[in-house]
């Protein structure tokens, strides 16, 4: 072999091997650190019931959008934390079970750096109204619990109707990804300087929200609007919450108004099953602050319902719960909200889909159109009670004898109450989860309360560490073969001369 052939040979290899220690190098330097998980418990204390959340995302990437996910959901046996307000002292103790699984699931040496918040919704807000000191009695006994408990407790209170409404608003946008944008969508939307969220739709036991980026800003309801800066684009959202207007609140208050005309103490109840029964105690029906002003002696203590199944009539009888006759803003929701008109795509959750996932009126692939919601709802009502009950003897008799009217109800309320129509009935989409997580108010709740959002767009490095480390690799290979390249030019040894190769 030639010397010059040595020579190559020998700077070939060391080529490579210096690719190779270039590589090494990248790869070890930018090596990611092992993954560090945080936790975080949040207690949705609902009107009809309490679930348990934990949360956890990885601590070095805290502030970055769409890292928080769900991990684990507890539901708390028996009612809601209001529902304890004949034995206060009962509330906190419920909550024990699914504080003893929270510990389960996270490591016993993060418990004690682990944040834990209780935040109570309409049941609470409503007890409040109606007994304060239960209310607070209520609220001692379950922040007694939560103190036992080995995490870092950080409050349970009371959330305000704008809270669970803009939250549940950051939750869906922050799992969507609506607040980070990427590649041809950010640049697209930094020069049209707009950027699409998502509407949040909840619907409760005893209260609803809706909440959505308006077209036009507007300052008719100052109380209806918040202003937020996430991420480095501010937004201004609209919100409201009608309190006494979740499922069960609603149908009390049917109730109580079917009850305004009737001469004895059956009822005749078209959002009802044929053959389906229920007796109630007037006395229970008008506890509640949404029926209170409709109370008046009635010759009988008790009601007795009798479903009649009839779709058509118990809408005319829902509707009624919607007054429209006044409205002291350019437009109106219902009892003289103010609404500014509907905008963008809106992620329905809780029990709009719990209602809408039994009737399968949630598929995404063909969302149902209007009339065919109607329809359906309308011959399901129209199902006798006992035939319903033995298609569906695995769902709990409470949930299954209220779909008739819970489907009626949310027509009502989407068409009546905030005026969607045909036209833009396909831009609801029926959500239960997004990813791995519920769609409700508690992962905003966290997010904020942590700090998790925040209100600039944090500095990224440029590149992700795959990219980098691919480009150093590219970059090297360039190098070497401009090297290799340049010293056969160069030099032109005798192995490459015309004639010897
Ligand atoms: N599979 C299910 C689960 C719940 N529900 C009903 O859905 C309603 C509301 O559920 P949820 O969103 O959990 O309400 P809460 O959070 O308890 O009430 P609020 O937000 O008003 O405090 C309740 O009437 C409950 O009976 C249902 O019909 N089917
Ligand atoms: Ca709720």
């Amino acid at each position: 072999m030639s010397w010059t052939r040595k020579i190559l040979l020998i700077l070939g290899f060391l080529s490579t091997l210096a690719v190779i220690a270039l590589i090494a190098v990248a790869v070890t330097q930018n090596k990611p650190l092992p993954k560090n998980i945080k936790y975080g418990i949040v207690l949705d204390a609902g009107s009809s019931h309490t679930n348990l959340y934990v949360y956890e995302w990885p601590a070095e990437k805290e502030n970055d959008t769409g890292v928080v996910q769900q991990v684990e959901v507890c539901k708390v046996e028996g009612p809601g934390i209001s529902g304890y307000s004949h034995a206060t002292e009962k509330a906190g103790p419920s909550l024990a079970q699914c504080l003893r699984q929270a510990e389960d699931v996270i490591p016993s040496k993060q418990h004690q750096e682990t944040p834990v918040y209780l935040g109570a919704t309409a049941g609470m807000r409503l007890l409040s109204l109606e007994n304060k000191s239960a209310a607070d009695k209520v609220l001692s006994s379950v922040e007694k619990t939560l103190r036992s408990a080995p995490f870092n407790f950080q409050g349970a209170r009371i959330i305000s109707g704008q809270e669970e409404g803009a939250y549940g608003w950051i939750t869906i946008n922050y799992l969507l990804g609506n607040f980070k944008q990427s590649g041809w969508k950010k640049l697209l939307h930094s020069l049209k300087s707009i950027s699409e969220t998502s509407g949040a739709l909840d619907l409760g036991g005893a209260s609803t929200q809706i909440t959505f980026v308006p077209n036009e800003l507007s300052s008719e309801s100052p109380e209806n609007l918040l202003y937020f800066r996430l991420y480095g684009k501010d937004y201004l959202v609209y919100t409201h919450s009608f309190l006494c207007y979740g499922k069960d609140q609603a149908l009390q208050q049917k109730l109580a108004e079917d009850l305004q005309t009737m001469e004895n103490s059956s009822l005749l109840d078209p959002c009802f099953h044929q053959g389906y029964q229920r007796t109630i105690n007037i006395s229970d029906l008008f506890k509640t602050p949404c029926t209170s002003d409709k109370k008046k002696q009635f010759p009988f203590s008790q009601l007795y319902i009798q479903g009649e199944g009839n779709y058509q009539k118990c809408r005319r009888n829902t509707q009624k719960l919607f007054n429209k006759t006044n409205c002291p803003y350019s437009s109106c929701s219902f009892n003289g909200i103010y609404l500014p008109p509907l905008q963008g795509d809106f992620g329905a959750f809780s029990a709009f889909y719990f209602v809408m996932n039994f009737l399968n009126l949630t598929s995404e692939q063909s969302p149902a159109a209007l009339d065919r919601v109607a329809t359906t709802i309308e011959s399901f009502c129209a199902r006798p009670w006992h035939e319903v009950k033995s298609a569906y003897h695995q769902i709990k008799e409470k949930y299954l004898s209220e779909y008739c009217f819970s489907g009626t109800y949310i027509l009502s309320l989407l068409e009546n109450g905030y005026d969607f129509t045909e036209n833009n009935w396909e831009r609801i989409h029926f959500l239960g989860k997004i990813g791995s997580s519920d769609a409700g108010w508690t992962l905003g709740y966290m997010l904020n309360l942590t700090n998790m959002i925040p209100a600039e767009e944090p500095a990224v490095p440029p590149l992700s560490y795959g990219s980098y480390v691919g480009l150093m690799v590219l970059c090297s290979l360039v190098l070497a073969s401009v090297l290799l390249f340049a010293w056969l030019l160069f030099h032109k040894p005798k192995c490459l001369q015309k004639g010897i190769v």
